[in-house]
């Protein structure tokens, strides 16, 4: 049997313990259907919170264009710690320090800091109720209404959208939160017509917000890039902390500013596990 992806060469990475494969298909015309993402997550060693695929970029001056798959199939329009993941794989062997990489939801850009630690510069945050979006038109979505409610859940939570949506709860204890009920039925609650991504927040100090994560598409985490930003806008806009913040996630931190000029940069490391092939054995299901 033959396939497509058939020796194409995958790295396996992480970015503070979001586990993350980063597949470069530049220089072909191949797309990866979301059942295809789904086969390879199954492969031993290659479960993935998101797999980031890098295809030829449509603008000048851009180094590559990126699709993001969730473990279930689905896409996402922004993945932070998956960038740092990128940035890392294009950094490598003496490739460029500084990307500009094409995504659904904007241009984004990554600088290297270290040997494994880069700066993504996630863009501005969109904060309308239907740039987020919600099903509902909220005139304020710093304190939106979780109607129906779902039991066990706070009432209210921050809206912000990092390319990708999130609801961030504002909790006294974030690790005596049950993620694992909350996180799906807040995913799939219906003020989301898209899902969202569920943050449980804890402010530490002024500087340093505790997050927990149940990611959209995918579950529960050790980290989530995007959702770390998106805390620490929903944290200033609210006066609960201020523009700048580290935030401790299960799987290591990650420090975030959101600057005077609107962008919201993140910092952080990466680890770089392995680098495979794909076989066209793993896709004999797809096929079928
Ligand atoms: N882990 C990512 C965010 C992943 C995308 C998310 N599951 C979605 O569907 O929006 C990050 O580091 O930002």
């Amino acid at each position: 049997m033959t396939h497509k992806l058939d020796r194409r060469p995958i790295l396996r990475m992480n970015g503070i313990g979001n586990e993350i494969l980063v597949l470069d298909l530049r220089g072909s015309d191949i797309v990866l259907e979301p059942q295809e993402a789904r086969a390879i997550a199954r492969q031993p060693g290659l479960k993935f919170d998101q797999l980031m695929v890098l295809h030829d970029p449509r603008g000048e001056g851009a180094d590559a264009a990126m699709r993001i798959y969730n473990i279930d199939g689905s896409l996402s329009a922004a993945c932070g710690n998956g960038t740092r993941c990128v940035a890392y794989a294009l950094a490598r062997n003496g490739g460029p320090e500084r990307l500009l990489l094409e995504t659904d939801a904007g241009p984004v850009r990554s600088r290297r800091e270290a040997e494994t630690v880069f700066t993504i510069d996630m863009g501005r945050p969109r904060l309308a109720a239907r740039e987020i979006p919600l099903s509902r038109d909220v005139a304020d979505t710093t304190a939106v209404m979780v109607e129906p409610k779902v039991q066990g859940a706070p009432n209210f939570f921050c809206a912000v959208n990092m390319g990708n949506p999130h609801a961030v709860f504002f909790v006294p204890d974030a690790a005596a939160v049950d993620l694992e009920t909350l996180g799906p039925a807040l995913e799939r609650h219906p003020l989301f017509p898209e899902r969202a991504n569920i943050s449980f927040a804890q402010l530490l100090t002024g500087e340093t917000i505790l997050l927990r994560v149940w990611e959209r598409g995918t579950g529960v985490t050790r980290a989530c890039g995007s959702a770390a930003c998106a805390t620490v806008v929903a944290a200033a806009r609210t006066g609960r902390a201020g523009r700048k913040a580290v935030v401790k996630l299960p799987g290591g931190d990650l420090a975030i500013a959101w600057g005077e000029d609107d962008h919201v940069l993140m910092t952080g490391p990466v680890e770089f596990e392995f680098e495979t092939e794909l076989d066209a054995s793993m896709f004999e299901e797809c096929a079928a």
